[in-house]
């Protein structure tokens, strides 16, 4: 990793490229994390970084911790030990308000969409500016109609219930929510899952074009080698309760560990990645 004489040791996340170090604003930054339930330790002094205006795509091998990881950066999970920080400030160390502030500064879209199935859509986006906002019922559904045209929903999907819509735009309804309070790090727990190859590929692209006009931070656990390879500008891997490794596709490539090995140079990934030596983030 780059030296840098004003960085500590644990400053610069083991594992990260060397050409990720530099003067990149981190909008969130996770030191020695470490996670357990009763005698299961599943994170163990995890170190991440999370850049301004990257799309990083988290993996590893099923029931690794990256749920518990994402749940405990947002205080979902407690934590045993260790830090976060959110545009520079220590979440644990901030009064109830001032976590609300940042709190609202982010949008998340659970594994299968979790919208609340008794709400209507234009209910369900409306939920998050209930609780943090103070807005008029009319101006509360004009901006649930703008965020329905952003992610693309007819403006007829308003009015039903998650039970009527198709599971693409059961996630495209969650993406709206997540999005109601104009978000700046949008956290995303496999986005992709279940869909069809080209209702995936849709959600990617439209991810990516959220991410090209909100300037959106983008972070997304996910096990979709299209989607880290059409939408990602870094990968991080998780393995061992840490992270393994986090950089460009081709740094995952040429990352000696066998699970690592197995993912990127796989079958599938030997497919996708032919011929690379340009790293993720391309598009088309
Ligand atoms: N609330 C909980 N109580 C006890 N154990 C838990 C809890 N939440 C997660 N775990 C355990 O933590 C480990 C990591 O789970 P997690 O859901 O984060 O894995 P994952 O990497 O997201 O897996 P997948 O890719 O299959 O979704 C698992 O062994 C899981 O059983």
């Amino acid at each position: 990793m780059a030296s840098d004489l004003a960085h500590d040791e644990h400053d610069v996340p083991e594992g990260e490229a060397e050409a990720e170090a530099g003067d990149r604003e981190v909008v969130l930054r996770a030191r020695g994390i470490t996670v357990a339930f009763g005698k299961q330790t599943v994170l163990k002094d995890l170190d991440l970084d999370l850049y301004r205006g990257e799309v990083l795509g988290f993996v590893g091998g099923s029931g690794t911790g990256k749920s518990v990881l994402m749940r405990t950066i947002l205080r979902l999970t407690p934590k045993v030990s260790g830090t976060i920080e959110v545009f520079g400030k220590d979440i644990d160390a901030l009064g109830d308000s001032e976590r609300r502030q940042i709190e609202r500064r982010w949008g998340v879209l659970f594994q299968m969409g979790a919208l609340f199935s008794s709400l209507t859509v234009k209910q369900n986006i409306q939920m998050p500016m209930r609780e943090h906002l103070k807005l008029s019922p009319r101006l509360m559904d004009e901006l649930a109609k703008l965020k329905i045209d952003l992610v693309g929903l007819p403006a007829n999907a308003a009015d039903k219930f998650p039970s009527e819509l198709s599971g693409g735009m059961v996630k495209r309804a969650a993406l709206a929510r997540a999005l109601a309070l104009d978000p700046e790090i949008l956290f995303l727990d496999e986005p992709t899952s279940g869909l069809d190859p080209i209702g995936a590929a849709d959600f990617d692209d439209l991810i990516a074009s959220l991410r090209e006009t909100l300037g959106l931070t983008v972070y997304m656990v996910t096990h979709d080698l299209d989607s880290l390879y059409s939408i990602c500008d870094r990968i991080a891997v998780l393995g061992e309760k840490r992270v393994l490794v986090a950089g460009t596709l081709d740094d995952m490539l040429a990352f000696d560990h066998p699970w690592v090995k197995s993912y990127f140079r796989g079958v599938r990934g030997s497919r996708l990645f032919r011929g690379i030596g340009k790293g993720p983030g391309r598009k088309g």
